[in-house]
């Protein structure tokens, strides 16, 4: 992922993904950075113009396939809904005709390629030597390869560098790859309108652009050929981004389960030999999840907190973030998200409560006991009052969650502003983190006082579950301050701390660069 210099989490995650990939300036080639923001934001595609648009320069050229598998069919389908004559090369041309589009012409690999100027190569990496008997009738012409591997850097170059070593007499475009057989199938509007290409060549690589473009997608030039190994590690990068949320949220998981485990399981056991051991799949998973997607949710917010103390003191935002911090700012939206899917599940388990067995018993072991005790009116005001209030509370935090979480759908986030978004997520959530310490300050309640809860001296979990939210929240308090408020505004504005000795004399580690300046969105 590209690194800003700022706390981008946002940034990253809505723009293209590094400086780097700005989208082609079509049909005005030119220096990427000419590109406004909004080209970046707004979809090129629309239901109307890029389908199959005859005034586009691209559109009724006659585009070649070789191979006849999934993405090739995939890819017929979409070119010939653009527009494009499709020719599909394939070693056995019979048989695959009936599975594409009649429009598109089947044949055998060397009669297609001779058709056409632009060849996709659907092929996998392992077959392409087997593509070395038409060499010479692809003399000259542009090769697209769209593979991708099965692990980062499984071979030592490139599969499109690969290629182009089978092939030295043709130009070959990286590119397609990012895109699944779904997506192109079922056009750009689902799944990822991205589609990064880089090539040696500038010609052949602006008129696969322009050839995506009509198609409906977003062309990104990752520049020349070195980058193919970049682009090709791209889809197989998409899991890593949730690895530490997952671990983290994992290891939260077993800390609270078993701090949980021994408060309500172990400590009965051993002090008063009672067998609690039905209350694990149940009730200790609904105390230790809760707590988990709660701290969770303020993890995602204290990394911001946690750059504004820095830009604070550095007295600039162009200072870079020391790495831990730039990765966690980058993983917020996968440990929001996981931390959504605890509360989710917390609040399913919380419903089931009350319909188990278990819970019938007790139930009516409580009403034996009080009317063995004679006692009529058992209704405590203040109880009552107090699940109302935390239960109605918890569902709002849900609510708020639930909506951060749709608007993460990139379709979604699409069609939102950059304002929108930020008030969603940032706002929102942060009233979300608020309202989930409303629920638990109420669900606790007097309990931290209480010496019984102590079990083995360890205090109930609700109150280490506080710790870091309340800290988060401490922290966005005192940054409201108008003093500090201020300064903090100033700084993301571009202000900084002596910046005119650092122009007259630049720093010589070039640590405060001044062409960030302008960059910033
Ligand atoms: C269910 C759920 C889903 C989520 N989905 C996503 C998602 O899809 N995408 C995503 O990115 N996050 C997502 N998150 C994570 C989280 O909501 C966002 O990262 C959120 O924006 C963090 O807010 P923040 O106020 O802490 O930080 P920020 O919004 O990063 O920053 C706080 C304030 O500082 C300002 N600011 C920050 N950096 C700069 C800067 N460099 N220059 C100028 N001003 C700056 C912002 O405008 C803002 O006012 C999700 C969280 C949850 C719980
Ligand atoms: N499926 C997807 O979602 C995506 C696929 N890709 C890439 O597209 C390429 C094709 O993938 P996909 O369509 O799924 O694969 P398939 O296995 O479905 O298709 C591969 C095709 O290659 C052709 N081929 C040519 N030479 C050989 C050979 N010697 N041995 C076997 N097959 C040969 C075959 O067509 P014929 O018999 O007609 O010659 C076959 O249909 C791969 O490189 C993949 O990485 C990239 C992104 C997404
Ligand atoms: C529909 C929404 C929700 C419902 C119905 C709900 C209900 C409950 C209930 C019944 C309890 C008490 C559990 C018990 O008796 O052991 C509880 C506790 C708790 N809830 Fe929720 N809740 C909801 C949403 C949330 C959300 C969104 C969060 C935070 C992200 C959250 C965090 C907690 C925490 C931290 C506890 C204390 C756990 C403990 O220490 O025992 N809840 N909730
Ligand atoms: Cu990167
Ligand atoms: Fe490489």
């Amino acid at each position: 992922m590209g690194r800003e210099g700022g706390a981008g989490g946002l940034t990253s995650e809505r723009l293209p993904r590094s400086p780097r990939t700005a989208p082609f300036a079509l049909p005005l080639p030119g220096p990427a950075q000419r590109m406004s923001g909004g080209d970046m934001a707004k979809p090129l595609l629309g239901h109307r113009s890029v389908e199959g648009d005859p005034t586009a320069p691209a559109a009724g050229r006659t585009i070649g396939i070789l191979g006849s598998g999934d993405f090739a069919r995939s890819l017929a389908i979409r070119l010939v809904c653009s527009g494009f004559k499709v020719v599909v090369g394939s070693r056995n041309p019979k048989r695959k005709a009936g599975l594409f589009p009649s429009a598109a012409e089947v044949t055998f690999q060397a009669e297609a390629v001779k058709k056409t100027d632009v060849i996709f190569v659907a092929v996998f990496r392992e077959h392409y030597s087997t593509l070395c008997d038409l060499a010479d009738v692809l003399v000259g012409k542009i090769l697209v390869d769209v593979s991708n591997n099965t692990e980062i850097n499984h071979h030592k170059e490139s599969n499109a560098e690969y290629l182009a070593s089978l092939f030295p007499a043709c130009t070959v475009v990286k590119g397609f790859n990012v895109v699944s057989a779904w997506t192109l199938q079922s056009g750009a509007r689902d799944g990822n309108k991205q589609v990064l290409i880089c090539s040696n060549n500038q010609e052949a690589k602006r008129t696969i652009a322009e050839i995506a473009q009509v198609m409906g997608f977003t062309p990104v030039d990752m520049g020349c050929m070195s980058s193919a190994c970049e682009i090709e590690n791209i889809p197989l990068r998409l899991l890593p981004a949730w690895k530490i949320p997952i671990f983290l949220s994992l290891g939260l998981f077993l800390c609270f389960f078993t701090y949980n485990l021994v408060r309500q399981v172990i400590h009965p056991y051993i002090r008063e030999q009672k067998n609690k051991f039905y209350k694990i799949p149940i009730e200790v998973v609904n105390t230790t999840l809760p707590c988990v997607a709660y701290v969770m949710l303020s993890l995602v917010y204290l990394p911001g907190v946690l750059a504004a103390c820095l830009q604070l003191y550095y007295g600039t935002k162009y200072r870079r973030f020391p790495d831990w911090l730039d990765q966690w700012l980058q993983h917020r939206k996968q440990i929001g998200l996981l931390s959504f899917f605890c509360a989710a599940l917390h609040a399913v388990y919380s419903l089931c409560l009350p319909m188990r067995r278990s819970h019938r018993y007790q139930l009516i072991e409580t009403a034996v006991k009080q009317a063995v005790e004679k006692k009529m009116n058992i209704w405590v005001e203040e109880e009552v009052w107090r699940m109302e209030i935390y239960i109605s509370v918890g569902i709002i935090a849900l609510g708020l969650l639930s909506l951060l979480a749709i608007t993460s759908l990139p379709s979604i986030a699409n069609s939102l502003n950059w304002r929108e978004f930020s008030f969603i997520q940032s706002t929102l959530g942060f009233i979300a983190l608020l309202i989930s310490t409303l629920h638990t300050l109420t669900y606790g309640w007097s309990r931290a006082f209480d010496e019984n809860q102590y079990k083995f001296y360890l205090p109930p979990t609700y109150t280490l579950t506080l710790l870091v939210p309340c800290t988060v929240i401490l922290a966005k308090v005192i940054f409201s301050l108008p003093c500090i408020h201020h300064r903090l505004m100033r700084i993301r504005r571009g202000w900084e701390k002596g910046r005119y000795v650092k122009f007259v004399l630049p720093s010589a580690t070039g640590e405060y660069s001044s062409g960030e300046t302008s960059s910033h969105v």
